[in-house]
């Protein structure tokens, strides 16, 4: 017989609909396969975006007994139900939507004690805001809490052990969202600097498309390892004059996802930089790539803010130039290699 306190719900999708069509917890019952028991107080949480990155999410909720809604603009399923008396709502939109689903729910009937989590890598490009500050700036009453680390989805949803940060000035937030998506697969840490922690998971993407570059050229592992440390020192730089804080970077969403990504052929971002050294132009790769690279937009937006405000970025604004189709990759690689020459540290 088997005990149902070790019992858990677990969300199914239906193949033949589009996932947020079928998502809300079935009420099959299952033996919980993560080793979890169902949780006391089960959260409702809608998570918006039903993309590779929302819908891995929605499975580690739903996979701990909690209520999971998934939101698509190509679902059935009203925005406004899915809303409905959330505990958390997540998004996992891409950054080109975010602006345009904050203003859809900005006037919806949500409680004040609704905590928002935003899990998109990106920067507006109208106004280089993090995702996190368009959230809290529409929703000032409410806590927004980041959640970034070394995190592709393709190995999350294959029920490989990883480990991510969510991130928040609002500690209880922060832990009751720790809590909803801990397992024994998905290991998740509480961080108070919101900013440091989202920049980590943003900023590394453009160095992840240098690193895919890197590879696609065949440069061998010391080329690697020296672009990624400098890339690490870019993202420091550029985190520093935001206002977040260095130590962060050295955390897993900073090099935790520096390491995943740039190391990876599941990253979008490496494999647009791959694609680009094999020869391929940014259009084509972009027309085939699945799913979403979000550096080839924050690359655009860092330039622009390195320009205003005066901070040293090779490594990026290489990667915009090669975007541009400014220069090739090697050229990129020669404009890296015959700077003048430096101390390591001048900061
Ligand atoms: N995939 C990962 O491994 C991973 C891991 C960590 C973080 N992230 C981050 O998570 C975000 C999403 O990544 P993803 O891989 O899930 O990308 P994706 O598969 O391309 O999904 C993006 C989602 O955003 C939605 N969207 C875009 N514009 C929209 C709009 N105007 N209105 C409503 N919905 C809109 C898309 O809806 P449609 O399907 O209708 O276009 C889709 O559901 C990115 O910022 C990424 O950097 C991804
Ligand atoms: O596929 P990418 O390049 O968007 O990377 C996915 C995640 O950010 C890895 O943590």
């Amino acid at each position: 017989m088997t005990n149902p306190k070790s019992k858990i719900r677990q969300a199914r999708f239906a193949s033949e609909a589009h996932p947020s069509d079928t998502l809300l917890c079935t009420t099959e019952e299952k033996t919980a396969s993560d080793g979890q028991n169902l949780p006391p107080n089960p959260k409702s949480v809608a998570i918006l975006g039903a993309g590779a990155w929302g819908t891995a999410l929605a499975n580690l909720a739903a996979a701990n007994g909690h209520r999971v809604g998934l939101w698509s603009r190509r679902g059935s399923q009203p925005l406004e139900t899915i809303l409905e008396d959330a505990d958390i709502i997540l998004s996992a939109i891409s950054m080109k939507g975010v602006a345009d689903v904050v203003e859809q729910i900005k006037y919806a009937p949500i409680s004040p004690e609704t905590i928002f989590v935003t899990a998109t890598k990106g920067l507006d490009p109208q106004t280089t805001c993090t995702p996190s500050q368009v959230w809290q700036t529409a929703f000032p009453d409410h806590a927004v809490v980041v959640l970034s680390g070394p995190n592709l989805s393709q190995e999350i949803e294959l029920k490989l052990p990883a480990a991510t940060v969510v991130a928040s000035d609002v500690t209880a937030a922060a832990e009751l969202v720790q809590l909803v998506f801990s397992s024994h697969r998905f290991r998740v840490y509480t961080n108070p600097d919101r900013l440091g922690v989202e920049l980590g998971g943003t900023l590394k993407n453009v160095i992840a498309i240098a690193s895919g570059v890197c590879d696609g050229l065949h440069l061998g592992t010391n080329a690697k390892a020296a672009l990624v440390t400098r890339g690490l020192t870019e993202m420091v730089r550029i985190g520093n004059i935001w206002g977040a804080k260095t130590g962060t970077f050295y955390g897993l969403s900073g090099l935790g996802d520096l390491l995943a990504t740039c190391n990876s052929p599941l990253s979008r971002n490496y494999q647009v930089g791959y694609q680009l050294a094999s020869g391929q132009t940014l259009t084509e790769i972009l027309a085939n790539l699945s799913g979403t690279a979000e550096g080839v937009n924050t690359c655009q937006v860092l330039v622009q803010i390195a320009q205003q405000k005066n901070i040293v970025i090779p490594i990026t604004e290489q990667v915009y130039r090669l975007l541009q189709g400014e220069v090739t990759p090697r050229q990129a690689l020669d404009e890296l290699m015959l700077r003048d020459m430096k101390p390591e540290y001048n900061d």
